[in-house]
């Protein structure tokens, strides 16, 4: 059972290094995305995105971020193409967010932030038996990144912000079934991708990055139902409102950026 941490002061990522070492490794994420400095690669194919049997099965509040899981049994949803060399399975999405609507995403580009980032969590389930061994490995994970922009509400990301009231507290889990992430895809898969890590500890280096450059839209009201969440579990006294829940960029350490566009 790993050690506590969280986003505050005490316990937040300039802390993690005490108890997870590799936070000062090679190929730690998020990172700041200079478009510029990106390597555009002709020979990257397209990401194709399969998730049309998909099968949601809960969302619930980890205490770190609002998570929807997903059955991952065989390969009904997968992502492939791209830098992959094999399918990776859909694990289950999650969101990074701020506390107003100055920074929030994970990934910054060019120093812009935005105010959410989606990330979906996929595994090689080719060369692992397990998530869990998948993720302590060098290439057992994919995570798409997916910036959130304010605008007009995202329809389908309503029926998300309307089951968070469900899992207010930490430790809760609610019914989820049937929700199909491809409804939260923007028009365009152009994107950049990098060899990283996962965000919050164990921090492990087992993480192929693909974040899209477009960004969806969410909305202001929506905002508000994500900032409504707690850290805390029902019984804790001190509520404290999950916000602010993302990593700042970490130095690439020599690695290439390359861009699936020019
Ligand atoms: Cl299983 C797991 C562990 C950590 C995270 C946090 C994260 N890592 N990369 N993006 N988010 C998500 C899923
Ligand atoms: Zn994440």
């Amino acid at each position: 059972t790993g050690h506590k941490w969280g986003y505050g002061e005490e316990d937040g990522p300039s802390a993690w290094h005490k108890s997870y070492p590799i936070a000062q490794g090679t190929r730690q994420s998020p990172i700041n995305i200079v478009p510029e400095e990106a390597v555009y690669d002709s020979r990257l194919p397209a990401i194709t995105i399969n998730y049309d049997n998909c099968t949601s099965l809960n969302i619930s509040n980890n205490g770190h971020s609002v998570v929807v899981e997903f059955e991952d049994m065989d390969d009904r949803s997968v992502i492939q193409g791209g830098p992959l060399e094999n399918a990776y399975r859909l694990k289950q999405f999650h969101f990074h967010w701020g506390g107003k609507d100055c920074d929030g995403s994970e990934h910054t580009v060019s120093g812009k932030t935005y105010v959410s980032e989606l990330h979906l969590v996929h595994w090689n389930a080719v060369r692992y038996r397990t998530f869990g061994e998948a993720a302590a490995a060098p290439d057992g994970l994919a995570v798409l990144g997916i910036f959130m922009e304010k605008g007009d509400g995202h329809r389908d990301l309503h029926t998300i912000t309307d089951a968070l009231y469900m899992v207010k507290f930490k430790g809760s889990i609610a019914n989820f079934k049937g929700f199909n992430p491809k409804c939260l895809l923007p028009s365009s898969l152009k994107f950049w991708t990098y060899p990283g890590s996962l965000t919050t500890p164990p921090l492990h280096e087992s993480v192929t990055w693909i974040v899209l450059a477009e960004p969806i839209r969410v909305s202001d009201k929506q905002m508000t139902k994500f900032r409504m969440l707690l850290f805390s579990a029902e019984e804790e006294e001190q509520r404290k409102r999950m916000e602010n829940n993302f990593r700042p960029p970490q130095p690439l350490k020599g690695r290439t950026v390359r861009a699936s566009f020019k």
